[in-house]
């Protein structure tokens, strides 16, 4: 059983806070004038990964009373629990095992007393077979063609893991073009069938409940289209492939359950990339790269598993997270890629963290009182620089930002990457330095301004810094770092729900939505006037109703 204890009322929380008032009275500028070791305490080297900590309002009394809250709240027995097969997704009654899909040590892990890595890596063998079929164009579509295109019809976890992936990894893509759809707005799936040719077009249906209502939309208008370019239903077997765990909803649907990659109940959807789930990324940059994501995240697994918490990175990062949400209220935590491939990793932890531990009831059942999980958000640099970071500059809200970049461009064009990763070093510092009114006043006098005009612009132009960030530089973005790098934040937000005391593998709160659209999905298969919901709804019903 997971531990069961109320962080606020444990010894650190209540030494934390008195910590806060004493964190307060210095700046993270003068920390560093005061402790010339400063970086090196504060940042820890995982392979070729550096994860820098030391820009953050913290001193080595913060980490250590972090640290006794951890342990307070049981993190190590947690952490057991999860690599052990216990049902630590208590509400669904599941163990959390995605460390099992990556577990190239092939430690067996038990669930229910049966061995579940035998099955992991029978999957795995089918996806290897598969992806190699499909890659080297042995698998002939049904006029005989190889295959060209690969389009993936997923959401939420089975189409964010697989785009974020493939994207950051298009480095080591394949002649393979990936498409991805998600939205039930049909746009999404015209869109990306204009120009595909259904000869040379191979569709993956991956849901791990084969009930999404998006998803199944999805996949009978894929075949709809495949049928009316000139496939047979016998074809739908050479075009269609399946990922789930809902056997019986598969050969229902009309895919060929060899076809069909299972994984199953003890793999949530947003962390389920690691499963046939990715069957995507193993076509789009073969099996063996796909691979080595697996292995990257082990890797950081096994350090989770054994590493003190002094040195654990995921621990730290949660940490530190903790520090700022329950002490400093910061509401978000803004994740800053200075890497386009990037793009997509981000709103890939938006669902990652905010669908684990965006949770208002305890353990018990019980309402907390505190705050849980933050808004998660993010875009590559240095595009936020010219969007969003006046605020995260100048405004009035705490946002601390994790900065990741590569020392490797993928692209090394001229001077790019220096001018990239300039701006990568450059924004930790203003960030933590920020500009003084002095500094204000003698820049604006060196470029010739009245005393009067320094006077009235000097506060517009100062920057109070002491705002926080971690820094996570790469060597490169391979898919091993890559794996390392998912899985640092997979198991940061496990640390932050075990320290909230919340259940982070369940996600009852999507389902309201989707049952009311489910009531008004039949009332608008006619034009009759709507009056069964409040009046801003039937307003809104009938003007679309009058309108489309
Ligand atoms: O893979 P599936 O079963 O189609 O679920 C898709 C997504 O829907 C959810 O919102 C759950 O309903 C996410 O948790 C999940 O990743």
């Amino acid at each position: 059983m997971l531990p069961n204890t109320d962080f606020t009322t444990t010894r650190a929380f209540k030494y934390l806070a008195d910590h806060y008032i004493d964190i307060n009275s210095k700046s993270i500028s003068e920390m560093f004038e005061f402790d010339a070791e400063r970086f090196s305490k504060f940042s820890l080297k995982f392979e070729d990964i550096l994860f820098d900590y030391s820009k953050n309002r913290i001193d080595e009394e913060t980490v250590a009373l972090l640290i006794q809250l951890a342990r307070e709240c049981s993190l190590n027995k947690a952490i057991e629990a999860m690599f052990s097969g216990e049902k630590i997704n208590a509400t669904e009654g599941r163990p959390v095992l995605h460390i099992a899909l990556r577990n190239r040590s092939n430690t067996p892990i038990f669930v229910d007393g049966k061995d579940v890595m035998p099955d992991v890596n029978k999957v795995l063998d089918q996806m290897k077979a598969f992806s190699a079929d499909i890659i080297s164009g042995n698998w002939k579509g049904y006029t005989g063609k190889a295959i060209t295109d690969v389009v993936n019809i997923g959401i939420g976890g089975s189409d964010l893991g697989p785009v974020m992936v493939t994207e950051a990894l298009k480095a080591y893509k394949n002649h393979l073009q990936m498409h991805f759809v998600s939205n039930v707005d049909g746009t999404h799936i015209v869109e990306t069938l204009k120009g595909l040719n259904p000869e040379t077009t191979l569709f993956l249906i991956a849901s791990k409940t084969f009930t999404t209502q998006e998803t199944m939309g999805n996949a009978h208008s894929a075949r709809d289209w495949f049928l009316a370019g000139g496939g047979k239903e016998a074809d739908v077997a050479k075009h269609f492939a399946a990922l789930s765990t809902n056997s019986e909803g598969v050969s229902k649907f009309g895919i060929d359950t060899k076809n069909m990659f299972e994984f199953w109940d003890w793999v949530g959807g947003r962390y389920s990339l690691w499963s046939a789930i990715g069957l995507s990324i193993a076509l789009s940059i073969g099996f063996e790269n796909f691979v080595e994501l697996l292995s990257g995240a082990h890797a950081i697994d096994e350090h989770f598993k054994t590493a003190e918490l002094e040195e654990n990175i995921p621990a730290i990062m949660a940490l530190i997270g903790i520090w700022y949400n329950n002490f400093f209220e910061a509401e978000t935590n803004a994740i800053l890629p200075y890497d386009q491939y990037m793009h997509r990793f981000a709103a890939y932890f938006q669902q990652g963290d905010m669908e684990s531990n965006g949770k208002h009831v305890d353990r018990n059942g019980n309402a907390v009182d505190y705050s849980t999980g933050p808004i998660i958000w993010g875009e590559p640099g240095t595009n936020g620089q010219h969007a969003f970071y006046q605020l995260i500059h100048q405004g009035t809200k705490l946002i601390p930002c994790d900065f990741i970049a590569p020392a490797i461009s993928h692209n090394p064009l001229g001077e790019h990457h220096n001018m990239l990763l300039s701006n990568f070093f450059a924004q930790t510092e203003a960030l933590m330095n920020g500009k003084t009114r002095e500094e204000v006043v003698a820049e604006l006098k060196k470029s010739g301004k009245t005393d009067e005009e320094i006077e009235k612009l000097a506060p517009f132009k100062m920057f109070d810094g002491n705002r926080p960030t971690n820094s996570f530089l790469l060597k490169e973005i391979t898919p091993r770092s890559l794996g390392s790098l998912i899985a640092m934040y997979e198991h940061k937000i496990f640390v932050q729900g075990i320290i909230w005391n919340i259940y982070s593998f369940d996600q009852w709160g999507v389902e309201l939505g989707k049952q009311l659209a489910g009531k008004i999905l039949p009332e608008l298969k006619d034009d009759s006037e709507v009056s069964s919901h409040d009046s801003s709804t039937n307003g809104l019903i009938n003007q679309y109703k009058a309108w489309r």
